[in-house]
């Protein structure tokens, strides 16, 4: 099932706020579904409560418990504040009658200002030619990861025993999209491995547990086949949780948006 109509489900979320959703298993990794699908379907059914000139600044979303694939959840959406400027929306999946995956967000609409500073923040990666792609290990690569295209440039591939706890590299759909929004961009940040299973030598579970990811505005138009350069590197890591921040460039070299994990391995 193409993420664009996983998506479309999310966006009705007004016309029927009660709907049982189902993930198909093509979109799984491990026991849960792939949180960046989750965290992509919360914010998609949120934006639909915002006036459009409401743009994502921010999202807070913890991975509270798994997300079962094949099993039906519903989205609930709770309007926190809403000011003259922003909107605070508090989104949930719930499955089974259990939290599964929350998401704070915050939708705000440009106003003047006399403040401002440039993130001139570049990178050093040739978009790829001949991409370097995850190979497709039956049991150990996520069936999800179908769906994208990652290309590294530098990290270690996962379970490969290395030192080093990065990945520098470049992002895109497998099938393009429509168009890309946030949702797509959302999604296509989390489906980079952990940066700590490359250290492993043997496969392991491993899952984001809280990530707070920012979006910078105003960017170019993005087009569906366009690659994006995405760098991430570990702050710190130890007793089994580790701490990363990446940065995301569209096609042109333009930040867009900023990202922060807390991972957890269970090796
Ligand atoms: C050479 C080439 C190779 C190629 C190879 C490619 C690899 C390419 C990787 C791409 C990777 C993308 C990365 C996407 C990142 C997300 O999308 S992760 C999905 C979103 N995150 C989640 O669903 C996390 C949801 N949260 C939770 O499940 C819980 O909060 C936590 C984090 C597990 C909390 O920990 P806890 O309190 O210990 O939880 P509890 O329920 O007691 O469960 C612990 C058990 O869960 C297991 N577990 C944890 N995570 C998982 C998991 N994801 N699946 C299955 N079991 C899990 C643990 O091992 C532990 O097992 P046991 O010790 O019981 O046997």
């Amino acid at each position: 099932m193409h993420f664009d109509v996983l998506i479309a489900i999310a966006r009705a979320h007004p016309q029927q706020p009660e709907v049982l959703i189902t993930i198909p298993k093509d979109w799984s990794q491990g026991r849960t579904v792939f949180g960046g699908l989750s965290a992509a379907m919360l914010y998609s059914a949120a934006k639909e409560y915002v006036e459009e000139d409401r743009l994502l600044r921010s999202m807070n979303t913890s991975f509270v418990g798994p997300l079962l694939f094949d099993v039906p959840f519903q989205i609930s959406i709770e309007i926190v504040r809403e000011g003259k400027n922003v909107s605070q929306i508090l989104a949930r999946a719930i499955q089974n009658h259990k939290n599964c995956v929350l998401s704070q967000m915050c939708f705000a609409k440009a106003r003047q200002s006399k403040t401002a500073v440039k993130n001139d923040e570049q990178h050093a990666m040739a978009i790829p030619k001949k991409a370097n792609y995850i190979p497709n290990i039956p049991k150990v690569t996520p069936k999800f990861l179908r769906h994208y295209q990652l290309s590294i440039d530098s990290g270690g591939l996962p379970f490969t025993g290395k030192k080093s706890s990065h990945y520098y590299g470049w992002m895109r759909f497998k099938k393009p999209p429509q168009s890309i929004n946030e949702a797509h961009i959302i999604s296509m940040i989390d489906a980079w491995p952990l940066t700590l299973i490359q250290q492993l030598r043997w496969p392991a579970p491993a899952s984001t547990i809280n990530w707070n990811l920012d979006f910078i505005y105003p960017h170019r138009a993005l087009a569906p086949t366009d690659w994006f350069a995405y760098k991430v590197d570990t702050r710190q890591a130890a007793d089994g949780y580790g701490h990363t921040e990446a940065t995301i460039w569209d096609i042109h070299g333009q930040v867009i948006a900023l990202s922060r994990q807390t991972t957890a391995v269970f090796d």
